[in-house]
């Protein structure tokens, strides 16, 4: 048994200790057969209490003790990280109780759009009428381009000003910083502490409709694309792609000049649809027009979002799409990890253009190329 500062490492066979992150945030064990297991050790008192104490919190829907709750899990401080999952473990705990109990489920809902569609109106009016019939609603943001660009666009601005000050709302920009594996991971994780603090209808907004905001219909029951009425040429060559990864496709700005262009719009997704394979065996996609801004058609686009739910719910597809999702996410967050502990590891580093190179000139096989990286990095590997 070898000990290190805050870890404990298990050692198997043969194993290889790795830097998780060049912060040196984690350290795994890297065993013969691939196996890796993150070392861990207990909490001390102290740490314990502060879960504790976001644990209660959350119970009674304290929405400091949830925005702190969520900072915790985006942290990427090893003790962070340990106190993070002591507190979703009771979380997910406390979630399956209540499912269990009266099959009660929260409803997670991705909203995606093109800028400038009018989702943050959207979020404001359709929160705000949610909330004045009781319903506690929480917003979370996810902003891809925040990892490419290093700063969040949606946590620029002010919006959603009046839900934010809202009782029974709950509002949280995109986390600004991390690749998108581990924004991703951040809001999976957002998702239980909202369900834990009793927000039942949790919104996850992207902006945008391209690849990674398609990431978010993967962590979601009902993944919805809100579009302007005129949207150009950009979304017409977007249109196939939208309408084979929604479950609802909310035309926006149905009011005034615009309702004539939203109506066209309307029927041109419509007829679309009759050329798509449906998205789930119980849910056939749907076009939906509304006002954001006069507020019209919100009530019958809420009927439908929860006649969705429902159906969802009967149909045992919620939860065995979850289930589907969950296991989807662990891999990806294990290829994602080993892929960055790969390419930043020392033997490495410095070889993968050169094998690249080989590769792209043909003097190597992609084969070879990937054998001589492999067995830099796990030398006895039996590949
Ligand atoms: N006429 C009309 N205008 C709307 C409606 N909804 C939003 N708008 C306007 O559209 C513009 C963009 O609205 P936002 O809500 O900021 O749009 P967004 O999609 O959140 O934009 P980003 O934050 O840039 O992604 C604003 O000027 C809104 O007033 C609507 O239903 N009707």
């Amino acid at each position: 048994m070898m000990r290190l500062p805050f870890l404990e490492t298990r050692f198997l066979n043969r194993q290889y200790v790795l830097r998780g992150r060049s912060s040196g945030a984690s350290i795994y064990t890297l065993s013969k057969s691939f196996q890796i297991v993150q070392a861990t050790q207990e909490l001390d008192s102290r740490e314990e209490n502060v879960v504790d104490t976001l644990y209660n919190g959350l119970l009674s829907s304290n929405r400091a003790c949830l925005a702190q709750s969520i900072t915790l899990t985006e942290s990427t401080h090893p003790r962070k990280r340990l106190q993070a999952r002591s507190l979703l473990k009771k979380a997910l705990q406390h979630c399956k109780q209540c499912q269990e109990k009266d099959n009660s489920y929260s409803f997670r809902i991705g909203l995606s759009g093109p800028p400038g569609a009018g989702k943050s109106t959207f979020l404001e009016n359709m929160g705000k009428f949610l909330t004045t019939r009781g319903e506690k609603i929480a917003v979370l943001a996810v902003d891809p381009s925040s990892t490419t660009n290093g700063g969040s666009l949606m946590g620029d601005k002010t919006r959603m000003q009046e839900l934010s000050r809202d009782m029974n709302a709950f509002i949280r920009p995109s986390p600004t910083s991390g690749h998108l594996g581990g924004v991703t991971r951040s809001t999976n994780e957002a998702i239980i502490m909202c369900e834990t603090a009793g927000y039942k209808t949790v919104f996850i907004e992207t902006v945008g409709v391209g690849q990674s905001e398609y990431a978010v219909a993967d962590m979601v029951d009902m993944f919805v694309v809100l579009i302007p009425p005129a949207g150009g040429d950009e979304l017409q060559g977007l249109k196939r792609g939208i309408m084979e990864h929604s479950h609802l496709v909310v035309v926006n700005k149905a009011d005034g000049d615009l309702m004539e262009a939203a109506m066209r719009m309307q029927y041109e997704y419509t007829s679309s649809l009759k050329f798509m394979r449906p998205i789930s065996p119980n849910w056939r996609p749907k076009v939906m027009k509304v006002s954001s801004l006069t507020k019209e058609g919100l009530p019958e686009l809420w009927s439908v979002m929860q006649e969705f739910h429902e159906t969802m719910l009967r149909t045992g597809e919620l939860v065995e799409t979850r289930r589907k999702q969950q296991r989807v996410w662990m891999w990806n967050y294990i290829t994602q990890h080993i892929m960055q502990v790969f390419r930043e590891d020392p033997r490495i580093k410095d070889n993968i253009c050169r094998m690249e190179s080989n590769v792209e000139q043909g003097y190597m096989t992609a084969g070879e190329a990937a054998e001589i990286l492999l067995h830099h990095f796990v030398p006895n590997s039996m590949l």
